[in-house]
């Protein structure tokens, strides 16, 4: 089974971050290198350009993908289904236009020409509108290509929206919202080392901003304390094994990184003692 994810560009570190807090660490994947084998021996990564990922993978270079949504879309690709939305990656694509000039709206565009890296997504959202204008590909910064009259708008990628700003651009409409995801051809998609990767990728995603909390509890409070803990389920309850437990049994809890100050302050208040917070890895539910 092998996996295509980003060669460089801004998703590739972040994809083999994820790749190995999944546990599914990388050997000998130097950089520059095309393939690289990871620990587990029927899981290897192939590395390609994040634009070319969905057809590696329609066309059988790979069995799975990481790439950005936007680059899934572009590519039209009908025999792939995604597995997982891995939330990084997030971006929008947007329809945007000289802030001075006079295109305020979609319909400006008639008649007019729009400039793109993505000109498959520009065509079906115009076509959605039915303003027609011409679509420009090009192959980096869009941005210009207003301010050199190669084009009236563009339609590009934005997330802080600094780019735009930078060369006096406004955004006129949103086109897609994009964030990475994990995919798999077809044909795959019920493989059980596909749904082991997926289960293993979920399992960092489920874990992000969760926090463990463990505390001693005496029995007498048990009650007090699980009522003030949030979140997954009910607590974990457990003897302490020391004979000289006073009474006393430990209470493990997964608890939203948001609410574990408040926790705290309330187990405490209800008894707790001993209280350890630690992160999560992973978390399979
Ligand atoms: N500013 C951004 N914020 C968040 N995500 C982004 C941003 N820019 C791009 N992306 C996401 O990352 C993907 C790849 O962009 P990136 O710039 O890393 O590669 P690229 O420009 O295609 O690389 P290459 O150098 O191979 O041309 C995009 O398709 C999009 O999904
Ligand atoms: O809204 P912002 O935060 O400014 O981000 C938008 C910019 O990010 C991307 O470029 P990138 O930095 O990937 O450079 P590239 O053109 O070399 O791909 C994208 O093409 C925009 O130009
Ligand atoms: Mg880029």
């Amino acid at each position: 089974m092998r996996i295509a994810v980003p060669n460089k560009g801004r998703l590739h570190e972040p994809t083999i971050d994820l790749l190995e807090r999944a546990g599914l660490h990388l050997e000998n994947g130097a950089d520059r290198k095309l393939y690289a084998d990871t620990v587990d021996p029927d899981v290897s990564v192939l590395f390609a350009r994040a634009a070319d990922i969905p057809e590696y993978v329609a066309d059988g270079a790979a069995e799975m993908g990481i790439t950005g949504y936007d680059q899934v879309q572009e590519a039209r690709v009908e025999t792939v289904s995604e597995l997982l939305d891995l939330e990084f990656g997030r971006c929008r694509l947007v329809l945007a236009a000289p802030e001075d000039g006079d295109i305020e709206e979609v319909a400006d565009l008639a008649g007019k020409t729009v400039a793109t890296e993505f000109p498959n997504i520009t065509a079906d959202f115009f076509a959605d509108t039915g303003v027609e204008p011409d679509i420009v590909e090009v192959s980096g910064a869009t941005e210009l290509t207003p301010h050199v009259e190669m084009a009236d708008a563009i339609v590009d990628i934005t997330s802080t929206g600094t780019t735009l700003k930078m060369n006096r651009l406004a955004v006129v409409d949103e086109v897609l919202a994009s964030s990475v995801r994990l995919f798999a051809r077809d044909d795959v998609v019920e493989n059980t080392k596909v749904e082991e990767v997926r289960t293993a990728l979920a399992s960092v995603k489920q874990a992000d901003g969760k926090r463990y909390l463990m505390m001693n509890v005496p029995e007498s409070e048990l009650e007090a304390v699980r009522d003030v803990i949030p979140g997954m389920g009910g607590p974990t309850i457990m003897d302490i094994a020391d004979e000289n437990g006073n009474g006393k049994v430990a209470v493990h809890a997964v608890v939203d990184e948001s609410d574990v100050f408040e926790t705290i302050t309330e187990v405490k208040k209800a008894g707790a003692s001993d209280i350890l917070v630690t992160e999560i890895e992973r978390l399979v539910e």
